[in-house]
């Protein structure tokens, strides 16, 4: 896919659902007694993985467009998978299911791409087996494929040593089965939408500063679920928006909920024209978002920011090209462990535009003001760096190429569309 230099990027879109929210939407409206309907589903690659990984423990699924029904199975009716559970690219799946996977009494074995079989999964072996799990890598280094096997749990304190999603859910889930109280303090709090679904299916669930709590489940009851758009996939549009001269942008319905909106912190702290509306809707907070194009000025993102900005730094790299200054991102090692290298691919790749940036151990520091050239982007097959550098090639001097470009399926598969749709 190629890019070229705009101006003029004006229009109003919707973007799809919360990754995060659908992925957990699959889950719970599994594991509950009763349907779930579920709204404005993400039709991405890496949810439909959780799809296909539930459907192959005989839950019946019905799909049709962003609306999803669940035939809930119970907290003890998942059936043991005939085949390998299959989770593509998706982190979230894996480490998520993983937590259900560890209570059930049966034998499962976790595959993924080879992207998920260079991501860390200590962070959940450690606290599962200290919940009585078996949990082990089939290479024995510590990656996926993941061999589990089903044990009585108990319940455990846990201090986590990173800020993330992914691990608090994992254990979170895993403490419905748990004989006693389990509970996970993290050193910043990352996103609650396990904890808010919890709540809203009858879950004894309560939070306190950076801990969460979970009581046993005897029961959960299915729900009806409506997903606001995906605030991650809303940042390539507000920074289209900020930065390409003469453009104004609404997006649509965006969720905003207060441990993911880090990006609206950064539009503010860079002095970015940015307007919301609010929607009072049912579900997770949500706005119309508008952006009009602004001189933006550097600033340093570090601390308790990240975690609610995590997915957003690479496009906020971007940003950072094209303020005024310099801008520091700093304890963002975490990005080190996605999809791809996150730091090491924005430093080469934004590099090879004629950006002025340099890697740190935990970040980056960017001195914007350089213009940018076209060059050809090696996405590393990371939907996330493809986006990015979309952006970027409409704001370069000639053409930008980007490597691999199809892998916005897994968050955002009408990415291009969408973003061809503006005039
Ligand atoms: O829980 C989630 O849905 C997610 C948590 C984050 O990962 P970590 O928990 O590994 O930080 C984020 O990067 C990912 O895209 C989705
Ligand atoms: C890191 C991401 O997802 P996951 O961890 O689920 O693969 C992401 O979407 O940027």
């Amino acid at each position: 896919m190629i890019f070229s230099k705009r101006t003029g990027l004006k229009g109003t879109l919707t973007i799809p659902g919360d990754k995060s929210i659908s992925h957990r939407s699959i889950m719970l409206g599994s594991l509950a007694d009763g349907i779930t309907e579920v709204h404005g589903f993400l039709n991405g690659a890496d949810c439909i993985s959780s799809m296909n990984c539930f459907r192959e423990m005989g839950v019946t699924i019905d799909h049709n467009g962003d609306t999803v029904i669940i035939h809930g199975k119970g907290l003890h009716g998942l059936q043991a998978p005939k085949e390998t559970l299959d989770v593509g690219n998706s982190g979230t799946t894996t480490r998520l299911m993983s937590g259900i996977l560890a209570a059930q009494n049966f034998k499962s074995r976790v595959i993924g791409d080879a992207s998920i079989c260079r991501r860390p999964m200590k962070r959940i072996i450690t606290p599962l087996s200290l919940m009585g799990a078996d949990i082990v890598s089939e290479n024995g280094n510590d990656c996926a494929p993941l061999l589990i096997t089903g044990k009585p749990l108990h319940g455990i304190h846990y201090d986590s040593p990173v800020a993330s999603a992914q691990v608090k859910s994992c254990i979170l889930l895993a403490g419905l089965y748990a004989a006693g109280e389990t509970s996970v303090t993290e050193p910043y709090v990352s996103r609650n939408h396990t904890e808010l679904m919890f709540d809203a299916f009858g879950v004894d669930i309560k939070t306190s500063g950076t801990t969460a709590i979970v009581k046993p489940a005897d029961k959960l009851y299915g729900q009806k679920i409506m997903i606001p758009g995906d605030i991650s996939s809303a940042a390539y549009f507000i920074a289209a928006g900020l930065i390409t001269p003469d453009s104004c942008i609404t997006i649509k319905n965006v969720g905003i909920n207060n441990t993911r909106d880090g990006i609206l912190e950064v539009v503010k702290m860079m002095g970015g024209t940015i307007t919301y509306d609010r929607l009072d809707q049912p579900g997770e907070p949500a706005a119309d978002i508008t952006v009009q194009t602004s001189d933006l000025k550097g600033c340093v993102i570090e601390g308790s920011l990240i975690p609610k900005l995590i997915d957003e730094i690479p496009i906020i790299a971007i940003m950072a090209c094209f303020a005024k200054g310099q801008t520091v991102i700093k304890d963002a090692q975490e990005l080190k462990v996605k999809e791809s290298n996150r730091i090491d691919v924005m430093v080469q790749n934004l590099s090879a535009m004629g950006a002025d940036i340099t890697a740190t151990d935990d970040g980056m520091i960017i001195h914007g003001g350089k213009p940018l050239h076209g060059a050809v982007i090696d996405s590393h097959l990371d939907h996330r760096i493809a986006m990015s550098f979309a952006i970027a090639g409409l704001n370069a001097d000639g053409d930008t190429e980007i490597l691999g470009s199809d892998c916005v399926n897994i968050s955002y598969p009408t990415f291009y569309q969408d973003l061809a749709g503006l005039r």
